[in-house]
C-alpha cells in the first residue's frame, strides 16, 4: 500500500476527523487556547480604541471586519502551525497513526485464498478501452456488419436473442423499448428492411444505456470476433495484471473471470491482448448466465460450479461496489479495484481493501 493509499483509507475511516476533534478540544481547554483568546481580545480592544465607529456596525459586519483583520495579522496561521507541529511530534499521535495503519492493512488484506475471480472492465481492463474502442466498433460498424451477415444462421441466432429480450422489455414497460418483428412468411411478418431497422434501433438504444443484458452482450461479442480476428481490435489489460496472474499461478491458485461481457467476448479480449494470448492463466469464464453480478446467489452458483465449498477461500476483485456487496454477502473475500476513470467510490465501508494496482492486493 502506498502512503497516498494509506492516507486516503485513513480519511475514509474518519481517523483524521477524530484527531481534529481531539486537537480542538485540547486546544480550547489548554493554556495555548486561553493565550490565543487573550491575544484576539487585545487585538479587538486596540482596534475599537482606534476606531470606535466599529461598535455601531451590526453583528455580522463587525464579525467579518474583525475576522479579516485578524487573519491579516498572521495570528491564526502561527497558532495553527505551532499546534500541527506540536501534535505530530507527540508520541500519542504517532501511536494513533500506527494503530490505525495496521488496522487498515491487517483487517482488509485478503488471506488464505486459493481461488481468484476477476472482473474485466474497470478492474483488469481500462473502462476507456471498452467505451472508446469496443463500443464504437459496434455502433460505427453496425450497418455494414448487418448487411454483410444478413441471412446467416449465426446472425439469426443473435437477433432472436435480442427479439426475446425486446419482448420482455416492452412487456415490462421499459421506456424506449420496441419490438423486433419476425421474418415475412406468406402474408405474415415483416420485410428484411423493417427487421434490420428494428435491430439497429434496439442495439443503439441498449448501448446508449450501457445495458448489461445477456442478449446485447452476446451480440457485441459476435461483432467483436471479426475485429479481434482481423487485428482491428487488440485486447488491453493493465500492466500490473500479468505479474499478479503469474504470482497467483505460481502459488497454485485457480483464476477465473466473471464479467457482464459474454463468455465469448471475454475469451476474445483475453486471447488477443497486446501482450499475447493470456488464456493460459484462466481456469474458466463466467458471464451473467450464471446470474447477475449484483446478486449474492451468482457467487454461490460460481462457487458450486468450480467445486469450491468454502466461499471464503475465493478472492473476488471488481470495480463495482454493488458487486462487492453481493460477493461479500456470499462469503467471498473482496478487493475493490480503483482504476483511472472508474466511477467514484463513495460511502465505501472502510473495511474493504481498495487498490489502484494489482501489486497492492
Ligand atoms: C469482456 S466484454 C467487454 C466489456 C463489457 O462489455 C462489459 O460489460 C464488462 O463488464 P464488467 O462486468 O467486466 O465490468
Ligand atoms: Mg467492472
Amino acid at each position: 500500500m502506498s502512503a497516498e493509499d494509506a492516507v486516503l483509507r485513513l480519511k475514509r475511516k474518519g481517523a483524521f476527523d477524530e484527531l481534529r476533534k481531539r486537537l480542538l478540544s485540547d486546544f480550547q481547554t489548554g493554556s495555548e487556547g486561553q493565550d490565543f483568546v487573550k491575544q484576539v481580545q487585545d487585538f479587538m480592544e486596540k482596534r475599537i480604541a482606534q476606531d470606535p465607529s466599529l461598535l455601531d456596525k451590526d453583528r455580522a459586519t463587525f464579525h467579518t471586519i474583525m475576522m479579516d483583520e485578524i487573519e491579516k495579522t498572521g495570528m491564526y496561521q502561527a497558532v495553527e502551525k505551532e499546534l500541527t507541529n506540536g501534535l505530530m511530534q507527540t508520541e500519542e499521535f504517532q501511536n494513533k497513526v500506527n494503530e490505525e495503519l495496521s488496522a487498515v492493512t491487517v483487517m482488509t488484506s485478503p488471506t488464505n485464498y486459493n481461488t481468484v475471480i476477476l472482473d474485466i472492465e474497470g478492474t483488469i481492463t481500462p473502462i476507456t478501452f471498452v467505451k472508446e474502442t469496443l463500443f464504437p466498433y459496434v455502433t460505427n460498424g453496425l450497418d455494414t456488419f448487418l448487411d454483410k451477415e444478413w441471412g446467416t444462421t449465426d446472425l439469426d441466432h443473435y437477433i432472436q436473442l435480442l427479439r426475446d429480450q425486446a419482448e420482455k422489455d416492452v412487456t415490462a414497460g421499459l421506456e424506449g423499448a420496441t419490438l423486433i418483428p419476425t421474418k415475412r412468411r406468406g402474408c405474415y411478418g415483416s420485410s428484411s428492411d423493417d427487421i434490420k431497422a428494428a435491430v439497429k434501433q434496439n442495439i443503439r438504444w441498449q448501448m446508449a444505456a450501457d445495458r448489461k443484458i445477456g442478449a446485447l452482450k452476446a451480440f457485441q461479442g459476435y461483432m467483436w470476433k471479426t475485429g479481434y480476428e482481423n487485428g482491428e481490435l487488440v485486447g488491453m489489460v493493465y500492466d500490473d495484471v500479468i505479474p499478479a496472474l503469474n504470482k497467483w499461478q505460481s502459488e497454485g491458485k485457480k483464476i477465473y473471470i466473471y464479467s457482464s461481457g459474454s463468455v465469448p467476448a471475454q475469451k476474445l479480449l483475453i486471447g488477443y491482448t497486446k501482450q499475447g494470448d493470456l488464456s493460459k492463466y484462466f481456469s474458466g469464464y463466467f458471464d451473467t448466465t450464471v446470474g447477475l453480478k449484483v446478486e449474492k446467489q451468482s457467487y454461490l452458483n460460481i462457487a458450486k460450479e468450480i467445486g469450491v465449498d468454502t466461499t471464503s477461500t475465493i478472492l473476488f476483485v471488481t470495480d463495482n461496489i454493488n458487486e462487492i456487496h453481493a460477493a461479500d454477502q456470499a462469503g467471498l473475500q473482496v478487493v475493490i479495484a480503483d482504476r483511472p476513470g472508474n466511477a467514484p467510490l463513495v460511502s465505501v465501508d472502510p473495511s474493504y481493501k481498495i487498490v489502484t494496482s494489482f501489486d497492492l492486493i
